[in-house]
């Protein structure tokens, strides 16, 4: 079985579907790349997935256990970890005091001082903000507070990590320093992530596999390259 597995799963508001019947299988180790013109439902998936929305159809299995009903902070615990568009770190709280929340709310248990240090240290290395460590969390720039939100999922101790718009609004050199983060993460922290982008260049550089939602449902599903070529895709993103 696929690391996530998501079957046959939709969500409906109202009138509206969100997602109708979508299916996809994410493998350990890998960087999983959603996209879609706004509204297509790739937030909706994130929320299904991490257990803030509940869908109307379909399951969702992780490592083994089925995630549906499960909350949030229950699938948090059991490695899934989702970061938000806008990002929200605690304000007030230094960086390091937001990776140590992180930390004790994906452990579920009263950790250690030694051990939260210890969570807290490899999570600002992971995304270069160590020497940040003591600034006020609202201090950072865009571009920090975004490399503080994939640090807070590492503090929970995640295993795969859901990536929303984590390029919107950084520079190039910005995008290519946090390319490189993502690609490093993935080799030496062996994390698998599935990313939402609307930075196409940097999904296409890093997604070994892409899915193409349109309105709720699945209109493409390929490597890089093949969605590059797809006739659908191209109707939809370029008219
Ligand atoms: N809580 C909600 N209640 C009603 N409709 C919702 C809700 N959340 C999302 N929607 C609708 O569901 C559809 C999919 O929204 P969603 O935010 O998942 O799209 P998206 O692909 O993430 O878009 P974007 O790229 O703009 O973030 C949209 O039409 C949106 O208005």
């Amino acid at each position: 079985m696929a690391f996530l597995d998501i079957t046959g799963v939709s969500k409906r508001f109202g009138g509206l579907m969100a997602l109708s019947d979508v299916s996809l299988q994410v493998e350990k180790g890998e960087i999983f790349g959603l996209m879609g013109a706004n509204g297509a439902g790739k937030t909706t998936l994130f929320s299904v997935i991490a257990g803030h929305v509940a869908p109307s159809a379909g399951e969702v299995v992780f490592n083994g256990t089925r995630l549906t009903g499960l909350s949030p902070s229950r699938i948090c615990r059991l490695g899934l970890c989702r970061t938000f568009q806008i990002v929200r770190p605690f304000a007030g709280l230094t960086v390091a005091e937001n990776l140590r929340v992180a930390a004790l709310y994906g452990s579920g248990r009263k950790l250690s001082a030694v051990e939260i240090a210890r969570v807290v240290d490899a999570a600002l290395e992971a995304v270069d903000l160590s020497d940040r460590r003591h600034l006020d969390a609202a201090q950072l720039t865009l571009s920090g507070q975004k490399r503080l939100e994939i640090a807070r999922a590492l503090a929970t101790g995640a295993q795969l990590v859901m990536l929303d718009e984590v390029m919107a609004g950084l520079n190039p050199t910005e995008v290519s320093a946090m390319l490189a983060t993502l690609e490093r993460l993935r080799g030496d922290h062996r994390l698998t992530f599935v990313i939402v982008e609307h930075v196409i260049g940097a999904l296409m550089t890093l997604s070994d596999r892409i899915l193409v939602l349109d309105h709720g449902e699945c209109i493409a599903f390929g490597t890089p390259e093949e969605i590059g070529n797809h006739d659908r895709v191209a109707e939809v993103y370029f008219g």
